[in-house]
Order: structure tokens, then C-alpha cells, then sequence
């Protein structure tokens, strides 16, 4: 895996006419995890987007080195189409094979999720957990250096939850970076942690626009 890294300086953050956050510094290096913790709305998906490239920054900058990979309430599985199809379909564009396993000591992806008996149940008619599995399985197929992983808790069972929490774990192990926005704690070695709401601006600062930043932005939908 290529040498991954992350290093945020000065980020601010702007959704509509709110500045969400400000002032935020950061540096994840290969095999660190960071966990992003806040209430609802504060802007974790926000900084998830930026960190992917998918919405700018309104100040500050963020520097990333290798390949992104994210997994966010929208899993990217055609629903209409079986499991096994869904996950065929990135595999082609991804290379990798989910049914070989990267290790001799453990079982192949599909399997360890316990999606191997669902490869022909049609996406639309998975349970909100397996759902977050079959991404999971997709992710992993894409082999990135870096996960940005958007509540990758919710909806899971303990067991789920036990592997998602060990997939990360291995996933950094091998020199991986992981992101996760959460409200839930993480077991992960290797875990720093953002409290977003450190860096919410105080009423009546929230306006950067004389220090220059943010003219140009606007976020994609
Ligand atoms: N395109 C947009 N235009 C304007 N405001 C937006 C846009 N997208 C999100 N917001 C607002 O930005 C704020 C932060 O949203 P975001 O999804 O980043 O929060 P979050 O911390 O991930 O929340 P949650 O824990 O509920 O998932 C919210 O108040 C939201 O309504």
C-alpha cells in the first residue's frame, strides 16, 4: 500500500450561510486512525467531504497522499441488481477479488462479513446492516490507502460492529489511514480523536470573509 497521510491546516468549513468550523489543524499518518465526534449538524459529513475532495474548503487547506476511498449513508450498490452483481460491478473497475483472501490465516472478505449466502438476494432487499456489510466489502475490494468512514456504526449488530471495528484495525495495520465520523466509541489502537465542537466559531465570529476565504465556495449537492 502507498504511504498514506493527511495534514489539515487552518480548515474552516461553511454549508449554506453557516461557518460550521474554524481553526481546525490535523496531521493522520499511515496506520493512525481519527476518530471526528460531535452532535448531530455540527459538520462531520462536511469535513469528511473536503478530506474526499468533494466539497472545498472555505478556509485552510487539506493535503492528502494516497489513494481515498469512502463510505457514507449512500452505499453505491445498484439495488435493483444481486449482491453478487452489485459487488461484480466494482470489482471490474476496482481489480481485486473479494473471494480470495489477502491472508492465509483469515477467510475471504465476503465471507468474514457474512455476505457469502447473500450473493443473489437483489441489494434493495438487504437489512440495513447488511447493507453497511456490502460496503464495507466494497471498500475493501478498492483497496484505498485512505477510509473515510461516515457513522459506520449505525444499524449494526455487536458482532458487525466487533468486525467493522477489526477490519479498520487491520486496515491501518497494514499502513491504511482511517477517518471515522462517529458518535459511538471506537475500540482501535492507534486512535486520535476531533471533538468538532472546539472549533465551532463563537456567536458574532463566525464571519471569515475579511480575511479573504471563501469567495469561490460553493459545495457540490
Ligand atoms: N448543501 C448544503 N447547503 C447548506 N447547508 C447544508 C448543506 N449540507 C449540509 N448542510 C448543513 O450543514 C450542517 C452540517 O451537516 P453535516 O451533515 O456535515 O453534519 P453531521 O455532523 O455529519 O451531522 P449528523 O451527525 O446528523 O450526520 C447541517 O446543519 C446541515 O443542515
Amino acid at each position: 500500500m502507498q504511504a498514506a497521510s493527511i495534514v489539515i491546516r487552518d480548515l474552516a468549513c461553511r454549508r449554506g450561510d453557516r461557518l460550521l468550523f474554524r481553526g481546525l489543524d490535523a496531521e493522520v499518518n499511515a496506520g493512525a486512525a481519527l476518530q471526528v465526534a460531535g452532535r448531530n449538524g455540527i459538520g462531520k459529513s462536511s469535513l469528511l467531504r473536503i478530506l474526499a475532495g468533494l466539497a472545498p474548503a472555505y478556509a485552510g487547506s487539506v493535503a492528502t497522499s494516497g489513494t481515498i476511498g469512502m463510505i457514507d449513508e449512500r452505499h453505491a450498490l445498484d439495488p435493483a441488481h444481486a449482491l453478487g452483481h452489485a459487488l461484480a460491478f466494482w470489482r471490474a473497475l476496482d481489480g481485486g477479488d473479494l473471494d480470495r483472501s489477502d491472508r492465509a490465516s483469515s477467510p475471504p472478505v465476503l465471507e468474514r462479513l457474512g455476505l457469502a449466502e447473500l450473493t443473489d438476494v437483489p441489494v434493495r432487499y438487504l437489512s440495513t446492516g447488511q447493507k453497511k456489510r456490502a460496503a464495507l466489502a466494497r471498500l475493501i475490494g478498492q483497496r484505498a490507502a485512505i477510509w473515510l468512514l461516515d457513522e459506520p456504526l449505525n444499524g449494526l449488530d455487536s458482532e458487525a460492529l466487533e468486525l467493522t471495528e477489526t477490519l479498520i484495525g487491520e486496515h491501518c495495520a497494514a499502513g491504511g489511514i482511517a477517518v471515522i465520523a462517529s458518535h459511538q466509541p471506537l475500540r482501535l489502537a492507534n486512535l486520535a480523536s476531533i471533538a468538532l465542537a472546539d472549533y465551532v466559531p463563537a456567536p458574532g465570529m463566525d464571519d471569515l470573509a475579511e480575511d479573504g476565504a471563501g469567495e469561490e465556495a460553493e459545495f457540490l449537492a
